[in-house]
């Protein structure tokens, strides 16, 4: 397939005065895709994403958004939906009037009372944004990003002191929109999230991707781990594993299930039980801690 990338970023550099905060940074972020920009703290993903929405200048490098430049808010913004970290909404309106708002503000056309079911909070459409808890916030904001239905949502953040049933409601959301053919640009700290929905995800150390891929190319180049405890060693390992400090056994894998098997079938045949057992593919975490290790 050769579509028009719906994010088409080339050798993007940002500095701010002497500091160089992105650099030569090139994606493509393709039609319903959901790509995750993930990175350590000051990694520079959200001047990267402030530029791709067009709320700031590039230093050097070319950004096309849905085929424009993203600094053309006329072209663009009526059919992109952003929920930012932090929302600028006015705490004297109501709930009803900030959708109502941000709608005339984008150019989008919606039914308020449609978004505000999305994200539960119709009970509470007159309720002063002053007055929200925190959690309520969030959902405005999501409630905002999602008006109109757009083409492009960035989610910044967007779980960030959510309970657990509006977490859910928000990712059904997202995968509603997703099969319409949205896609979506997320940052989270939150890795599992990035792990269990990004089809690809770009991961930024000081400025520059460390790596970029999917989550399988991500975490291939690490081990998967398989730990255990045993009451006594009755027979020596069948693998090569080392002991930690807590006494349990750490055998680090490229091949986990023939691995697993040998392991069992091992303790199956000597008597033994392996106690506190747990096998698991490698992490997005453990992708990061090596990053941030080296
Ligand atoms: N307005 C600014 N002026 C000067 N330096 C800035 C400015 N905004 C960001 N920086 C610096 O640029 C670097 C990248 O910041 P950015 O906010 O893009 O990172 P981030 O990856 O989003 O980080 P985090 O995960 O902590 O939110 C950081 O070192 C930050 O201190």
């Amino acid at each position: 397939m050769n579509e028009t990338p719906v994010i088409d970023v080339e050798r993007l550099n940002l500095h701010y005065g002497d500091f160089h905060a992105v650099k030569d940074l090139s994606f493509q972020v393709r039609r319903g895709e959901l790509y995750a920009l993930l990175g350590t703290n000051g990694a520079g993903k959200t001047s990267t994403l402030e530029v791709v929405e067009g709320h700031r200048a590039a230093t050097s490098g070319t950004v096309r958004v849905l085929g424009h430049s993203p600094r053309d808010r006329r072209a663009v913004r009526p059919r992109m939906g952003i929920m930012l970290q932090e929302s600028g909404f006015s705490p004297d309106l109501t709930v009803r009037e900030s959708v109502r708002l941000i709608g005339r503000l984008t150019g989008r056309v919606d039914e308020v009372d449609r978004v505000l079911g999305v994200v539960d909070l119709t009970r509470r459409a007159g309720t002063r944004v002053s007055q929200l808890s925190g959690g309520e916030k969030r959902r405005l904001d999501f409630a905002t990003a999602v008006y109109g239905t757009p083409d492009l949502l960035f989610l910044d953040e967007p779980t960030t002191g959510l309970d657990i049933q509006s977490r859910d409601a928000l990712w059904q959301a997202v995968d509603r929109l997703r099969e319409d053919g949205a896609t979506v640009v997320l940052t989270t700290h939150y890795l599992e999230e990035a792990q269990q929905r990004a089809d690809r995800i770009g991961l930024m150390h000081r400025g520059a991707f460390h790596q970029e891929g999917t989550v399988f190319e991500l975490t291939r180049t690490l081990p998967a781990t398989i730990r255990f405890a045993l009451p006594v060693l009755a027979a020596a390992l069948p693998l090569p594993a080392t002991r930690e400090g807590d006494g349990t056994f750490l055998v680090q894998t490229f091949q986990l299930q023939k691995d697993l098997h040998t392991l069992l079938g091992w303790a199956h045949d000597n008597g033994l039980e392996l106690r506190e057992l747990q096998a698991g593919p490698t992490r997005l975490d453990d992708v990061f801690r090596a990053l941030t290790d080296a």
